[in-house]
């Protein structure tokens, strides 16, 4: 075990007696770059950094150092008489990219990010000040001399002006910001929340005597509330996703798998179990490693980790998937007879359940051993089976092997179409056909391109919720490796048994959704990546934003200004095409449409109430600009 895995640089206390705040506490904490003072809660301590963690009214969390922090009394509230009222503040510039209205209620926190500043134009804003509405005055420390002139901005009459010349900064820095976190930071005098990804420190890994104490509350302060249904949901989903592929593993089978023969007859339990097809699945994975550490193609860097860690990760997807294309043929034409696969699918996938199963158990060992700043927030919650469930490390990794990216771009997606290439084969036997049928060819040509572009992108999937934010747990472990491979080939699955002929025109409509939908999920998916690796690129300079406290800005225009996520609606688009060939007879090929709008809309709201955390009133004035979450108009 690295000593990196064992060092816990993080810690939170829960009760720190020392401290001159203590968690819970109300205060006045300043606004980053301003001499402005709002009330705040005081959530913990960070020992390692001697910040504080503090929630603002608006749900903004920032970091603080104790010197912004002051106790409530010896504040006053700002008077009416010298400013206006708030309310009716109005804006003397309005910014080309401004396309919203301010709402009346907000704090500097929220005028800070609220100001929607065109990525270009940002630049030549440099030196304007602009004067903004808010409702909620900020209070004015009293004189002391502590706080006399300690800040350039205090010297400034107007303190509003200073309010948004914090917002301004934020905006036109906003290169800077992402490009240089720690400059930024070192000049408001803030740092961003950890799991924002900043603040790398490289002090000494000296263990204060508190940090003992504080260690063995680490664990359950860095956390996020759970979902999937908390601690009795992980048992449930635990025994529910391998009863429910076995299910419809063992339906699709059948003649006529119609949903009213419920429960599928189970066949004996010896017939689950083959050495062979567990040996097949294991050199799969293999090989597929094998390829993944050939030092061929790009070393990509992940997003910003809490320790401020950038991991690098080697995205040669595409290679693999062209290796295997070559191996895959080479062994079709040496005479191996790839139909194995169907008349053994039920085999195969008990094998990669059980190899899921074991990796999970491995993962949740692994992860005792990780340090607090390597755990995933959202599987932290001192739950075994829970943490088990969600993943309790981000990025487990033996010396450079990634074991989530790889498990989510490798064996299981280059598996899938290894199935669907199997199936078409099947078909062909089964069917007595010279060629597969034109829905069998449709389902392997866009779930094909499908995955080859995932592969092709690879690097884009660094920027997406499982990369940044998911632990590696069962749920992605088996989600990678058994439900991927093994339930979105049902469509393919199901035509080698029940033949579905396509006309022209239903057949040109289908391709014609497809495109449309592949078309919206490449380019949203790109525009959002191409944004967080370089929000500076010339390229992506006619988009609108919106920036955050965090000092990442969020997009409002373009793609992202449509819907709150366009990416999702394309992917829906695409899941439409990849069962409309399969016809209206049976509910078996829809099955991934249906589970895939549950999975998306379940993740859309997982994201809001993550994006909503991170970025509070920021997050908000995006949802009122960007009404819709998925479809323009509908939801
Ligand atoms: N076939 C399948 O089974 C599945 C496919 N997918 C596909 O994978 C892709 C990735 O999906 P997923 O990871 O769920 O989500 P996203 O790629 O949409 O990532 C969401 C994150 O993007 C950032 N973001 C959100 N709004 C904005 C904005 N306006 N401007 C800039 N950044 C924003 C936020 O992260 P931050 O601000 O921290 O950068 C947010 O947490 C999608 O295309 C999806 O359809 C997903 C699940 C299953
Ligand atoms: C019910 C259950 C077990 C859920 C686990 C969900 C996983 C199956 C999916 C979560 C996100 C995924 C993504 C892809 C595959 C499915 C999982 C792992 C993905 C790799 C498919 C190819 C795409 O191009 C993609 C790279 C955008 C995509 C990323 C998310």
């Amino acid at each position: 075990m690295s000593q990196k895995r064992r060092a816990g640089t993080y810690l939170w206390t829960v009760m720190m007696p020392s401290l001159k705040y203590q968690k819970g506490e109300t205060v006045m904490g300043r606004w980053p770059g301003s001499s402005l003072y709002y009330e705040v809660k005081v959530l913990g301590f960070d020992l390692k950094s001697q910040l504080y963690t503090v929630i603002y009214k608006d749900g903004t969390e920032l970091e603080l150092r104790e010197q912004d922090l002051k106790s409530t009394s010896g504040f006053q509230a700002r008077s009416r008489s010298r400013s206006r009222s708030p309310g009716r503040r109005r804006s003397r510039s309005r910014s080309p990219g401004r396309t919203t209205r301010r709402s009346s209620s907000r704090t500097a926190a929220a005028v800070a990010a609220a100001a929607i500043t065109d990525n270009a134009a940002s630049s030549r804003r440099e030196t304007r000040l602009r004067d903004v509405e808010v409702t909620l005055s900020p209070l004015q420390p009293t004189k002391t001399p502590e706080n006399n002139g300690n800040n350039r901005h205090e010297k400034n009459e107007d303190k509003l002006k200073v309010e948004n010349n914090t917002a301004n900064k934020i905006n036109e820095s906003e290169k800077k910001v992402e490009a240089e976190p720690e400059k930024i930071q070192g000049r408001y005098n803030l740092r961003r929340r950890k799991d924002d990804g900043d603040a790398k420190s490289d002090e000494a890994k000296v263990e204060h005597p508190e940090e003992k104490e504080a260690k063995k509350a680490a664990g359950a302060t860095f956390a996020t509330p759970l979902d999937f249904g908390g601690k009795i949901g992980a048992y449930f989903w635990l025994l529910f996703l391998p009863a429910w592929v076995l299910f419809l593993v063992l339906h699709v089978n059948q003649e006529d798998p119609s949903l009213a023969t419920f429960p599928p007859p189970l066949p004996p339990l010896d017939v689950f179990w083959d050495a062979q097809a567990l040996s097949f699945i294991i050199l799969w994975i293999l090989f597929q490693a094998l390829l993944y550490v050939t030092p061929v193609g790009k070393l990509s860097e992940g997003m910003p980790l809490r320790s401020g860690e950038r991991l690098k990760y080697r995205t040669n997807g595409f290679f693999a998937i062209v290796v295997s294309a070559v191996a895959v043929a080479a062994a079709v034409h040496y005479g191996v007879d790839l139909t194995y696969i169907y008349s053994h699918f039920l085999q195969l996938a008990t094998g990669s359940f059980l190899i899921s199963f074991v990796l999970s158990i491995f993962l949740y060992v692994y992860s005792r051993y990780a340090a607090p700043e390597q755990l995933a927030l959202g599987g932290n919650s001192g739950n075994v089976v829970y943490d088990f469930f969600k993943g309790h490390e981000l990025n487990p990794r033996i010396k450079n092997f990634d074991l989530k990216f790889f498990c989510e771009m490798r064996p299981g997606l280059i598996g899938w179409c290894l199935i669907n290439f199997a199936m078409a084969l099947a078909e062909m036997k089964k069917q007595g056909l010279d060629a597969p049928s034109n829905s069998m060819i449709l389902v392997n040509l866009f779930q094909l391109l499908y995955v080859v572009d995932g592969l092709w992108n690879e690097e884009a999937i660094l920027t997406t919720m499982d990369l940044m934010h998911d632990g590696f747990g069962f749920m992605l472990a088996f989600g990678d490796l058994v439900w991927v491979p093994f339930t979105y080939t049902m469509q393919a699955y199901y035509l080698v048994s029940h033949p579905s002929p396509l006309s022209v025109p239903a057949l040109t409509a289908i391709v014609i959704l497809k495109l449309v939908g592949f078309y919206i999920f490449r380019k949203s998916n790109s525009e959002k990546n191409a944004f967080r690796r370089n929000p500076s690129d010339p390229k992506l300079s006619y988009l609108k934003t919106i920036p955050t406290a965090t000092g990442k800005s969020l997009l409002v225009s373009g793609w992202w200004g449509m819907v709150r996520h366009p990416n999702y609606l394309g992917d829906l688009l695409m899941a439409l095409a990849w069962s409309l060939p399969c016809g209206f007879s049976h509910l078996l090929p829809w099955y991934y449409m249906i589970y895939f709008i549950i999975l998306l809309v379940h993740r859309d709201s997982r994201d809001m109430v993550e994006c909503r955390r991170k970025y509070g009133l920021a997050w908000d004035e995006y949802c009122r600009t960007v009404r819709y979450r998925i479809i323009p108009h509908v939801y």
